[in-house]
């Protein structure tokens, strides 16, 4: 079984790696612990009697006093009882290892530390300051002092302040893990108690409220609070505590908190109005009661905060596998980091090449429709028009017309429809390169791990795309070549393999030439059209095979080559740049990265307790 110690001290550990790790509840979307931990908080109005009531349970003098709003960021007070004869000292968890024996010292050290996170601007900060105090005149228990509830802003202090306290006080007080400390004059009218009114807003039911009514000796005479403390007047679940603090003037006299402890038994047990409840009053009583009760809520919750911590890590942990790794600082690990990028990039481009992926399927699309289309378009039948076969043909024969076969003119023929290939090989080559340019595109949105690093991903669309643009080039030339060649060098069995023109016989008139000449035109148009089909048929084939070798095959294995050697010359400074993350990511990830060790330090702390049971 965990002692009752263990339990407040596990909290108390846990709350302080709250504050080291930045939860204080509030704002970031991130999951709060903080706010799950059961907590003793202490409200009411200015001059109630919060800081006495404070420095009564801890038995000494240390809270700043002055005119005006003096507690201005949340003060989480941990107090842990040491072994009788030892020496009191007190240590704020934003200087570690400076034990503070003179308690004066701690209170300017609050008021100091106030000042560093708020400036003299007076405003207030949610961002809580943690003193712990060791001491055998305490009992452990954890109390988290707020700015006292007011009407008014004072001097210096912006107007909104008296929105902004009254804001910060509910934000602790409406979490049902919260106990509420409400802290009353006895010598002003409960009614209108600040401290009541907000605690029966935010705890209808008073389970979560204890009522502490201060200055009872302040009462004016013949009056008494007997009816409040009794729980008939404001009825609450758990018992009011009656509480007499130092006066101003025992204050000025500098009466110590342990004389004015005495002084305040005395009060309670002479007293003929509450003798009979002396021993549930003072501010002894109330410490023994809010720790106890503060350890049977931790008690009672500490399965739903180890729930709570489970389910934390793990969305912690899915959201950082999701943003990724840290980036490394050393020049080697970037390279590293760099390149292993670029793979993963490389490896979904494949993939949409290979299948597995779409993209790849509409290359072979420009192979199969694209292409044999624009063959099917080319103007032959406007090149291989009579008149114009007859006009190339006669301009090729000169002044001396050919005798048998028009050889030059066949030629010239032949050469001007090889012409009209070049546009549909240079189109097949940009069609390939547009689709290409369009899966790297692709591919980079989709690696995942590129996401983070925009430079990067814009590098590697630069590089990809100037290499894509090399390799068109690579292509043109080939395809055209391809063309060229058909020209240079005719397939000379396609001639000769033409059945011989019949010679017509007869007397010539002009008619019957001008029908031979025709029929002799239409011949050589047509042996020049199915020598051009032929190449045609070629060609179709033969180009997708040079686009796929100079474009597809060299994207596949060398699309980022030229990127990797400049990589390669490139210092520590340049790659960083590639690897400069966004900020909010990276701001995100470090947010992650310590709220996941502040849960899992927790789950420890937690774990030990329950072990040590
Ligand atoms: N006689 C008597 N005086 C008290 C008692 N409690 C508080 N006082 C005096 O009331 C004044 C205000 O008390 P504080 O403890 O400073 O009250 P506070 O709520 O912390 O005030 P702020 O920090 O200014 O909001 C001080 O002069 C105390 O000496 C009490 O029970 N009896």
């Amino acid at each position: 079984m965990a002692t009752m110690e263990s339990l407040i001290v596990t909290v108390n550990r846990i709350q302080r790696a709250c504050t080291v790790l930045g939860d204080h509840g509030g704002d970031t979307n991130l999951p709060t612990l903080w706010e799950a931990l059961p907590s003793v908080v202490v409200v009411g109005g200015q001059s109630s009697g919060k800081s006495s009531v404070l420095e009564s349970i801890v038995g000494r003098d240390f809270l700043p006093r002055g005119s005006g709003i003096v507690t201005r960021r949340p003060l989480v007070l941990q107090l842990h009882k040491a072994e009788r004869g030892l020496q009191e000292y007190g240590e704020f968890l934003h200087l570690p290892k400076k034990k503070f024996t003179d308690f004066s010292l701690v209170r300017k050290e609050i008021q100091d530390e106030t000042d560093r996170m708020t400036g003299k601007s007076k405003q207030i900060s949610p961002v809580p300051i943690h003193l712990c105090i060791y001491s055998p005149n305490v009992v452990d228990l954890t109390l988290i002092d707020l700015p006292g509830l007011t009407k008014v802003a004072v001097e210096g202090q912006p107007e909104s302040i008296v929105q902004d306290i009254e804001s910060m006080v509910r934000s602790y007080v409406e979490k049902p893990n919260c106990i509420i400390l409400a802290i009353t004059p006895a010598n002003q009218d409960i009614a209108t108690s600040d401290a009541m009114k907000l605690s029966r807003e935010v705890d209808p039911t008073g389970e979560r409220t204890f009522g502490v009514l201060t200055k009872l000796d302040l009462m004016d005479k013949g009056t008494n609070a007997i009816d409040v403390l009794e729980g008939r007047a404001y009825p609450l679940q758990h018992p009011w505590v009656g509480i007499v603090n130092r006066s101003q003037a025992d204050i000025k006299k500098n009466v110590d908190m342990i004389a004015s402890r005495r002084k305040e038994r005395e009060f309670f047990a002479s007293s003929p109005d509450y003798g009979h409840l002396a021993s549930k009053m003072g501010s002894e009583y109330l410490a023994k009661v809010l720790s106890k009760h503060l350890e049977s809520v931790i008690r009672a919750r500490l399965p739903g905060i180890t729930a709570l911590i489970n389910k934390s890590i793990e969305e912690l942990e899915a959201e950082l596998s999701h943003l990724g790794r840290s980036v490394a600082v050393d020049a080697g690990a970037q390279l590293y980091t760099i390149l292993e990028l670029c793979r993963a990039f490389d490896r979904i481009f494949k993939e949409h090449l290979d299948g597995g992926r779409p993209g790849g399927d509409r290359i072979y699309g420009v192979f199969d429709h694209q292409l044999p289309a624009a063959l099917r378009k080319l103007p032959f039948d406007r090149h291989l028009s009579l008149q114009n076969i007859r006009k190339v043909v006669s301009e090729a024969d000169g002044y001396q017309p050919h005798l048998i076969a028009p050889e030059q003119g066949y030629r010239r023929l032949i050469d001007g429809a090889l012409n009209y290939f070049r546009g549909p090989a240079e189109a097949s080559v940009d069609a390939v390169h547009f689709l290409l340019k369009e899966l790297v595109r692709r591919s980079i949105a989709e690696t995942q791990e590129l996401k983070r690093f925009p430079t990067l991903q814009a590098e590697i669309a630069a590089a990809a795309s100037e290499a894509l643009e090399r390799f068109r080039e690579e292509s043109k030339k080939t395809t055209l070549r391809m063309v060229d060649m058909e020209s240079s060098y005719l397939t000379v069995d396609f001639f000769r393999k033409l059945p011989q023109e019949v010679e017509k016989g007869g007397n010539p008139t002009s008619s019957s030439v001008d029908r031979y000449a025709e029929s002799h035109f239409r011949r050589i148009g047509s042996n020049v059209y199915s020598y051009v089909g032929m190449v045609s048929d070629t060609l179709r084939n033969t180009i997708p095979k040079a686009v796929v070798y100079c474009q597809v095959r060299e994207a596949k294995q060398s699309l980022l080559d030229h990127f990797y050697i400049q990589l390669g010359k490139k210092e520590g400074k340049q790659l960083a740049q590639l690897l400069d993350e966004d900020p909010a990511l990276m701001e995100r990830r470090q947010q992650c990265v310590k709220r996941l060790e502040l849960y899992k330090s927790a789950r420890d702390e937690i774990d030990s307790v329950l072990w040590a049971r």
